[in-house]
């Protein structure tokens, strides 16, 4: 880990979703030094999921050796900011430093993403980073050593990063092209720079995209907020630089990575709009093994299906035939579901599968029982997922993981996104029966 050098003793850091994950580590790296934190988040009560609040903040940045203002901000709206950015000033003499960090994510298509979420990526993403930025600017230009520095990728413009979240794309890219314009804008008063992890790192937003056992694929947000230390701590001639937290880290002199691992040695998840592509960040992960191995199969009295054209099919005598890859996954997934798994899932899935064997096909984890099988479930599903046979038959036999499967755009979702996300957990859970 990077050793604290006390050079932001003093200084004022305007961190905007300080409540938690990223922004609150970065937040305790610099309180460590002895800095004032604004932490500028939404979160004033106890949520129901979420860990944290502003206050819960502020006490970990006094008790680290930082002074904190907790200010609720939420940044789609102006006042707010220029309330806090205010107060802030008042309270601390000016800011020296703002770290535009909050964000929002949805990972769907053109036509699955709501309005309202695009909106609010967008306004989020960009606007909030632009607005807070232009806001903070006349106090930072008055600091001697003032920074911008935003959560966001380098502008890497191949449309694999495109294509299969082109609204989450344009938002963070809005960020980082703030960086490219107010560097220009700024340079010798304020260094403006972007920094983005190599992996994912395990945060309330990595648990909710990537599902149960994710973090073992993750590094801990002492990453990035080491990396952002090194940055914040260099002159402000350190300008218009998208920074990768590992490769920064090395120049500095990091030679051990495991520290920073949630589980050292596991293969880690490489994060989005670097160079590895989608695909290749699902080979990477197989080929290391990151996924399950398929456990042996389980000899198990089946029920009657619905085929296709909506005849009745049992999977039991038709096991006696060879079938088809498709239909043995659901044969052993059938197998697999006990009630107490059906309590606990209470989702119907759909599959929309192409090339051989595909057509429509489900798993009814809802309905006393649970069952599988082909064409449509016996109730509305609540997701339904489309991708090739010859992924699903990989996805549920261990071999790739529903998350990369989304990520790299083999697996399309729509309906209930958070149980479409438990998937991966349904996926634990049923190999461990099988
Ligand atoms: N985790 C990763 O693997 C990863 C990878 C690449 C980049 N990043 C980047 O790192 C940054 C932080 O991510 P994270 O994983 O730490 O996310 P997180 O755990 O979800 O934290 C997000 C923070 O943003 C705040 N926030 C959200 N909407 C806000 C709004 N409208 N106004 C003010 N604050 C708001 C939240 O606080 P309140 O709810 O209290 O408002 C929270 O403190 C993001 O820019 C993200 O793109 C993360």
């Amino acid at each position: 880990m990077l050793p604290n050098t006390g050079k932001l003793a003093g200084c004022t850091l305007f961190i905007t979703g300080a409540s938690r994950g990223i922004g609150k580590a970065i937040a305790l790296k610099a309180a460590k030094d002895g800095a004032n934190i604004v932490i500028a988040a939404k979160t004033a009560e106890p949520h129901r999921t979420l860990p944290g609040t502003i206050y819960t903040a502020a006490k970990e940045i006094e008790a680290a050796g930082g002074k904190a203002l907790p200010c609720i901000v939420n940044v789609r709206e102006e006042e707010q900011i220029i309330n806090a950015v205010e107060k802030a000033v008042k309270t601390f003499g000016g800011i020296d430093i703002l770290v535009n960090n909050a964000s929002a994510i949805s990972l769907s298509g053109t036509l699955e993403t709501e309005t309202k979420k695009a909106n609010l990526m967008m306004d989020v993403n960009v606007r909030g980073t632009y607005l807070t930025s232009k806001i903070c600017l006349p106090h930072l230009r008055k600091s001697k050593n003032a920074h911008i520095l935003n959560l966001s990728p380098p502008l890497n413009l191949n449309p694999v990063w495109f294509k299969n979240h082109c609204a989450y794309t344009i938002s963070k890219y809005g960020m980082s092209m703030c960086v490219l314009g107010m560097a220009e804008e700024f340079r010798g008063e304020v260094a403006v720079n972007a920094l983005w992890p190599k992996t994912a790192i395990y945060t309330a937003a990595m648990n909710m995209l990537g599902g149960s056992g994710v973090e073992k694929q993750c590094r801990k947000t002492d990453i990035l907020a080491d990396a952002a230390y090194c940055i914040l701590t260099k002159p402000k001639s350190f300008t218009g630089n998208f920074v990768i937290d590992e490769a920064l880290l090395r120049e500095e002199g990091i030679k051990d990575f495991d520290v920073y691992a949630i589980a050292p040695g596991h293969p880690l998840l490489p994060d989005f709009f670097l160079d590895a592509e989608p695909d290749v960040i699902t080979m990477k992960l197989e080929q290391h093994g990151a996924s399950q191995a398929f456990k042996e199969e389980k000899k198990s009295s089946q029920p009657k299906h619905e085929g296709p054209d909506g005849a009745k099919v049992d999977l039991e005598s038709a096991s006696a035939k060879p079938l088809s890859p498709v239909a043995e996954t659901f044969r052993v997934i059938q197998g697999a579901i006990s009630e107490e798994f059906v309590k606990a899932i209470q989702g119907v899935f759909q599959f929309e599968l192409s090339g051989d064997d595909g057509g429509t096909w489900y798993i009814d984890l809802k309905t006393k029982g649970g069952s599988t099988g082909c064409g449509k479930p016996p109730v509305k599903a609540d997701v339904v997922m489309s991708m090739s046979s010859a992924d699903f038959v990989k996805m549920f036999t261990g071999k790739l993981k529903p998350t990369m499967a989304f990520m790299s755009g083999k697996l399309k979702i729509s309906g209930n996104m958070a149980l479409a996300m438990r998937l991966e957990k349904v996926l634990v859970q049923l190999n461990s029966k099988l």
